[in-house]
């Protein structure tokens, strides 16, 4: 199966919701742990163990495991079994961006069947050029995973880069949505989706014809709520995966806690 129709067997069951896993000095000392491998290690599993079978999509931030070096990442690799094991798929934000020649290392380091760093999708960096990205979405398509490509992010600087217009007018976060839409029509596979912060009143951006996922970080911690989310997306709505990290983390360590704030994420 690709990665589109795993995500939508999974949202159908669980619902549109991806919780971000972001092991921060804050969020650690919110659980009562110490910035350190332990307290990553317990934060970070203790998640997927409490909601890896209710939850659709979970989303490693990976700086926060790099921090803690080779120890991290082993704790990192640890975490991608568990959500596999969950039956839950896993975005791993890397936000990678290089020269075709070096993003052709980053797929294998995620996107390849034998990576120990294997994820169901990854975020990119379109911003050194579309088809700089071209070794990934080809490893993508051939091992049937994800990539959601950066287009409006959800931070306020954004917009200086993507929403300067190029030659023919269009932004540029538009131009990057109207390049991943043409490569899902002529993949078939729809595997690259955008990822677009829920922050904005207004993202500048028509993705009215877009194929793919929508990955919509900001919700909670950034301002961003699922209430506002069809001011911004229109009918697009459902194409969108929001996704909190602080939001769902910070109802925990209790279980009643970190189900909760799922439940009301969800609408139920
Ligand atoms: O545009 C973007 C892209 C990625 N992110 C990442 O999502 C989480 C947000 O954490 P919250 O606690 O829910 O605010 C974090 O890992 C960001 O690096 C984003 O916020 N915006």
């Amino acid at each position: 199966m690709t990665y589109a129709e795993r995500l939508k067997a999974l949202t159908e069951e669980r619902g549109a919701l991806c919780v971000g896993i972001d092991p921060h000095a804050q969020s650690l000392a919110h659980w009562g742990l110490d910035d350190d491998v332990a307290g990553l290690e317990a934060f970070a599993r203790g998640i997927v163990e409490v909601l890896g079978e209710r939850v659709a999509v979970f989303k490693p931030q990976s700086a926060f495991y790099e921090v803690h070096g080779s120890a991290g990442i082993a704790v990192l690799e640890r975490l991608l079994e568990d959500i596999r094991q969950a039956g839950a798929l896993s975005v791993l934000d890397v936000k990678r961006g290089d020269i075709g020649s070096t993003m052709a290392g980053y797929a294998r380091a995620y996107l390849a069947d034998e990576a120990s760093l294997r994820a169901d999708a990854i975020t990119l960096s379109p911003y050194l050029g579309f088809e700089s990205l071209r070794p990934a979405i080809d490893l993508a398509h051939e091992t049937g995973r994800g990539i959601y490509v950066l287009a409006r992010t959800s931070n306020p600087e954004g917009g200086q880069v993507q929403l300067s217009k190029g030659d023919d007018g269009r932004v540029v976060a538009q131009q990057v949505i109207d390049d991943a839409a043409a490569e899902n029509a002529r993949s078939g596979q729809n595997a690259l989706g955008l990822v677009v912060g829920g922050t904005h009143a207004d993202a500048g951006v028509d993705v009215s014809h877009f194929n793919g996922s929508i990955l919509v970080p900001g919700i909670g911690a950034q301002g961003g709520t699922i209430e506002g989310l069809r001011g911004i997306f229109g009918d697009a709505v459902d194409l969108l995966l929001p996704s909190a990290s602080r939001e769902v983390a910070h109802g925990g360590p209790s279980v009643e806690g970190l189900v909760d704030r799922v439940q009301t994420l969800l609408g139920r």
